[in-house]
């Protein structure tokens, strides 16, 4: 913390906000964490507006030839004789005292015309002590032209690019041109021409890029890259889990450039290229839904609302054994305790390490202590393994996850009645309440180790035979009459095969840019403290000075009219095959009679 002495920090100048032709004398202070000014209402009394430094995303200030100036209100009311005393601060405004409505963030211009020009060097020298704007960085910003229906392209024209500009970092733009390119690009990316990569797009590129990063010689340099998401995809699930609602939020976060650590699942398949993920992974219903939901890409969010729709009126059981490890478990050091068999300290790893590789290899033994099987043998209705809250923008599960303690959370559930799973879905999958449902169980895992299954004849336990999803084309397994799919393995929105696969989580692995006030791994009451802080300092402000109309959004509404429609479809749905199912038994017993 910087001392301040209580003169240093006060300038008299004049003051516009927004709109430079009102130009009215103030008052400027800078403040241990925010600039204070007082503000001249058009029918109010004067109000102090306060603009805290996390909400600052560039400056513009005199060069020796003077502040360029381009707006032309400005230049009429400032002669040149001014411009050597002008100072711009480009700064995010939020309009609606809840952070995470998407609409309440915009951009805004404050401008300041200090009396000499002694006071702006005064005034920037405090600010760069005080670390009022951003650090000078190089960006480079990957942009998916397909991203979200194809928004990512006009986010990044009218959103990420006129901030960036404005921000004074070094930015260069690349678009990807195929599926996987992004990769590719993180695969060959000079780390030393690099500060920060921004992904604009949704989760599918940024898992592309943690996996290009991850799959390099040197992944263990390349890990510490800081990665930006700026959410413009259809899900944007790593984004909403980060409290980044808006793309505008998103690029203040990646300019201002804090970073936190977080937790990567590695999953590893036999004679398979090892995969990695930063959000989830899954099996069964949830994993169905999403991928067949590609279909409705045109739909944007509400797709996942349709395939999940269709996947819950034709509920799968998906067969398998599920192994677990307790979290913060450290497996003793054995010879054959690793798939990567260069390991050794002494030499540079070809790939993260893994404690348990030795899993994969081994079938014809269960996994040791303090592995165990999950209950609920031998079939899932759903398997879910989350790294963050949110599975996309309206998909939120709960708040008990951390991102970067070592720990993954899974849920699984064999109800396979889908009148007991519907209502849970409709009702609770955006309130965080239906993983409370007894419908779903929870365990806290450091690693586990599926192996999808078939099942042998219907409605006959004693045939219910587990075996590795590669025997399934096998001709004995035919002979076993084994006939049911074993389902998609999801992992991040993108498909992996469905085999014996083992997944291990590495702790606090990357970085990833956040909004300064939503988390800080010294602090966790930060995000509290600071949220409160933006609420009450500047939001209040902000709203004192304009009321606007709280805008409703868009996709809530489409989303409550297709719950109500998703929910009478239901109802007729489980009656018709109610009726139907007693019809058939009695033409039955009509027979049998
Ligand atoms: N130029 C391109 N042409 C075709 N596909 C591309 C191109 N660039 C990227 N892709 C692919 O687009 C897919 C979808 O991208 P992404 O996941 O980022 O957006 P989204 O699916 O709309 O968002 P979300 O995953 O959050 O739902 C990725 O799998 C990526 O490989």
């Amino acid at each position: 913390m910087i001392d301040i002495s209580p003169t240093e920090n006060v300038f008299t100048c004049s003051a516009s906000f927004k709109d430079p032709s009102t130009l009215y004398p103030t008052t400027l202070e800078l403040s241990s964490h925010q600039l204070l000014w007082s503000a001249r209402h058009p029918t109010k009394d004067n109000h102090t507006i306060q603009v805290p430094y996390c909400c600052i995303y560039g400056y513009e200030a005199p060069t020796p030839a003077g502040l360029d100036v381009n707006h032309q209100d400005l230049k009429d009311i400032v002669q040149n004789t001014c411009r050597d005393r002008m100072i711009k601060v480009h700064f995010v405004e939020f309009l609606f005292s809840d952070l995470k409505a998407v609409s309440s963030p915009q951009c805004t211009t404050a401008y300041f015309l200090f009396e000499r020009r002694a006071d702006v060097q005064r005034f920037l020298n405090l600010a760069h002590q005080l670390g009022v704007f951003p650090r000078p960085r190089r960006i480079l910003a990957l942009v998916n032209p397909n991203g979200g229906v194809g928004k990512a392209k006009t986010i990044n024209d009218t959103v990420v690019q006129p901030m960036l500009e404005h921000s004074g970092l070094d930015v260069k733009v690349q678009y990807t041109e195929y599926s996987k390119h992004g990769i590719d690009v993180a695969h060959k990316i000079d780390l030393k021409e690099v500060d920060t990569l921004a992904v604009v797009s949704g989760d599918g590129l940024l898992h592309e890029i943690v996996n290009g990063l991850l799959s390099r010689s040197d992944w263990d340099h390349a890990r510490r890259l800081p990665i930006a998401i700026i959410p413009a995809g259809s899900g944007n699930a790593t984004a909403t889990s980060i409290g980044i609602r808006s793309p505008i939020v998103a690029t203040l976060a990646l300019i201002r450039g804090d970073t936190v650590k977080l937790d990567i699942f590695s999953l590893s398949q036999l004679d398979r290229p090892r995969i990695y993920s930063m959000l989830m992974f899954s099996w069964g219903m949830m994993a169905d839904a999403d991928i067949e939901s590609d279909i409705y890409r045109w739909l944007g969010p509400l797709r996942f609302e349709i395939a999940g729709f269709i996947r819950l009126i034709r509920l799968r059981r998906y067969p398998g054994k599920v192994y677990f490890l307790p979290p913060h478990h450290k497996a003793k050091p054995s010879p054959a305790s690793t798939l990567d068999s260069s390991r050794n300290s002494s030499h540079k790893q070809d790939a993260p390490v893994v404690q348990y590789g030795h899993l994969l290899k081994d079938i014809h033994h269960k996994p040791p202590e303090p592995w165990s099987l999950l209950p609920n043998m031998p079939f899932y209705t759903m398997l879910l393994l989350l790294n963050f809250p949110s599975a996309g923008e309206t998909i939120y599960f709960t708040d008990s996850i951390r991102f970067n303690d070592g720990v993954m959370k899974l849920w699984y559930s064999c109800e396979t009645r889908f009148w007991k799973i519907i209502l849970p879905f409709v009702l609770d999958l955006t309130n965080g309440k239906l993983v409370e449902r007894d419908l779903m169980q929870n365990k806290d895992c450091g690693g586990l180790l599926i192996i999808p299954g078939v099942e042998g004849k219907p409605n006959d336990k004693t045939t219910h035979e587990v075996v590795d999803h590669e025997q399934v084309r096998s001709e004995s397994a035919k002979k076993l009459g084994i006939y049911q799919k074993p389902g998609i393995f999801d992992v991040d929105g993108e498909v992996m095969p469905t085999a014996r696969t083992l997944i291990e989580v590495l702790p606090s692995f990357m970085d990833i840019t956040i909004p300064e006030w939503f988390y800080h791994e010294k602090d966790v009451d930060r995000e509290r403290t600071a949220l409160a802080k933006l609420k009450t300092e500047l939001i209040k402000e902000a709203s004192k000075r304009q009321h606007p109309q709280q805008r409703t959004d868009g996709h809530n509404q489409v989303r409550e009219v297709f719950l109500v429609l998703f929910t009478l479809v239901t109802v007729v749905t489980a009656y018709a095959l109610f009726f139907n199912e007693e019809h058939r038994a009695r033409e039955r017993m009509a027979q049998q009679i």
